[in-house]
């Protein structure tokens, strides 16, 4: 079975969840885009109402595409509830996201929502989160952001692409991220890092699609 078929499994499971004038938060990567396509589907089979926002430029294109009707994020302070995939997965609902370079806008649109569901295949669930964290940065800031990284420990690498906001995207690889907490703590007080990976609070239900169907856990 292709991974692309968990993730879609997850994806439907998880818009089951919503319903007749919610304000949708949609995520960014190839998970999230199940679930547009699934809403879209809905909204023309069923009749569905719903309003959403994109957490990306691209998100809010395909959302459009699909016939969702998309509001700007820019003027909403709240949405009822967040759609959006991980890039890995720890037993206690701590994520890293980022993989497309979207963190930034989706931690903000997770934070804005009464509840995040996290949408993934089952290869992103891991015991302790490891993979090179994506941060986003000032261009201005980008040789001291470095070394304040590689004080923590941290080897950065920068991608070629800048994110939405035309700010830099480099990952990070700490190796095991043993301490979580402790270090978004401290990457959230580096003037210039903008925004960074790690999910530890927002994710409040987790679908996660494999060959056998999809288990739902909540926190
Ligand atoms: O910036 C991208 C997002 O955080 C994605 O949600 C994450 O990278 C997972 O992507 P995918 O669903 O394509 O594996």
């Amino acid at each position: 079975m292709m991974i692309g078929d968990s993730k879609k499994k997850a994806a439907e499971a998880a818009i089951a969840e919503v319903t007749d004038d919610m304000l949708v938060g949609l995520g960014t990567g190839s998970t999230a885009a199940f679930a547009i396509a699934g809403l879209g589907r809905r909204i023309r089979e069923e009749g569905l109402r719903i309003t959403a926002a994109g957490t990306s430029l691209a998100t809010e294109a395909a959302a459009r595409a699909a016939g969702i009707p998309v509001l700007a994020f820019d003027d909403l302070a709240a949405v009822d509830l967040c759609i959006d995939g991980a890039d890995e997965i720890d037993p206690a609902f701590r994520a890293i996201k980022g993989g497309g370079g979207a963190m930034l806008r989706e931690k903000i649109v997770a934070s804005a929502a009464r509840r995040m569901i996290c949408i993934v295949d089952a290869s992103k669930q891991v015991p302790q989160l490891i993979r090179p964290l994506p941060i986003e940065v000032l261009p201005f800031a980008h040789a001291f952001v470095a070394r304040e990284i590689r004080a923590l420990g941290g080897e950065p690498v920068a991608r070629p692409t800048l994110s939405d906001q035309h700010n830099l995207l480099i990952d990070c690889d700490f190796g095991p991220i043993g301490d979580p907490q402790a270090l978004a703590r401290i990457l959230d007080m580096i003037p210039g890092l903008l925004g960074h990976g790690l999910f530890l609070s927002e994710i409040d239900t987790i679908y996660v699609g494999d060959e056998a169907g999809v288990e739902r856990h909540e926190r």
